[in-house]
């Protein structure tokens, strides 16, 4: 059966500021969802929350209509994130990152062949370019065993070729999990996407497509 995350509610103010007030989308295991907004419109708060690294003022998450509180979403691996920021130890190589994630042989081997690994295997996380890591780290984390997976502008900074390999991955993802990708990339990210939200004001707004990204601001 494939499971359904449901965000019933989010809101979240930083001191007068509020920046999420009314915020709810259903999601479920073989589906990609966008999330769009302006800069500073509360897409990676939003994230942060649902995977617990943020406290909530408020927020509602159920998966197959259990509640699910924040404290219990890592704990209980419901939930795989990409965050915006890196993550990965600077002084270690690609090769010796790769079992830190992953101790079974056949999983380390499915990052070892995926395309383009081979050739940065041998080099030290700080020296890979910003794309190359990136890449890195989304097949790190896509690859952990969560049903849902959060992701936070994963075609950053990305030249076409990876973007291509990604785009490709992320669908052959959905047959295992529910996905959140938000990226200002938005052509790239409508053309894997299943459904849209756009965050405005605080408040999420379903959007099918480019037009209804022009009517709710996003887009010109
Ligand atoms: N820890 C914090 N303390 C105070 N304000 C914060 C904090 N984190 C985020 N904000 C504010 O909350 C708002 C939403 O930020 P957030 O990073 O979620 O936006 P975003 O939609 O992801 O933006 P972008 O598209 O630029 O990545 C911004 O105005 C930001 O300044």
């Amino acid at each position: 059966m494939n499971s359904v995350l449901k965000l019933y509610y989010a809101r979240k103010s930083f001191g007068s500021k509020k920046v999420l007030t009314n915020v709810s989308f259903e999601l479920a295991q073989g589906e990609i969802i966008g999330i769009f907004g302006r800069n500073g419109s509360g897409k990676s708060t939003l994230l942060k929350m649902l995977f617990g690294t943020l406290k909530a003022d408020a927020l509602d998450v159920r998966i197959n209509n259990l509640p699910v509180k924040q404290s219990q979403i890592i704990t209980e691996q419901h939930i795989g994130y990409l965050p915006q920021d890196n993550f990965l130890p600077k002084h270690l190589k690609v090769r010796d990152v790769i079992p830190l994630f992953f101790s079974a042989g056949e999983e380390q081997d499915l990052i070892f062949r995926a395309p383009f690994i081979e050739r940065i295997a041998k080099t030290k996380i700080g020296l890979l370019s910003m794309g190359e890591r990136r890449y890195l780290e989304l097949l790190l984390v896509a690859h952990l065993p969560h049903p849902f997976l959060l992701l936070d502008e994963p075609f950053s900074m990305i030249e076409p070729l990876y973007k291509e390999e990604i785009k490709k991955f992320l669908i052959s993802l959905k047959a295992k999990k529910g996905i959140v990708l938000t990226d200002h990339y938005y052509p790239d990210v409508l053309e894997v996407s299943d459904r849209n939200i756009v965050l405005v004001n605080g408040e999420s707004t379903p959007a099918a497509g480019e037009k209804a990204l022009m009517e709710l601001g996003y887009l010109r």
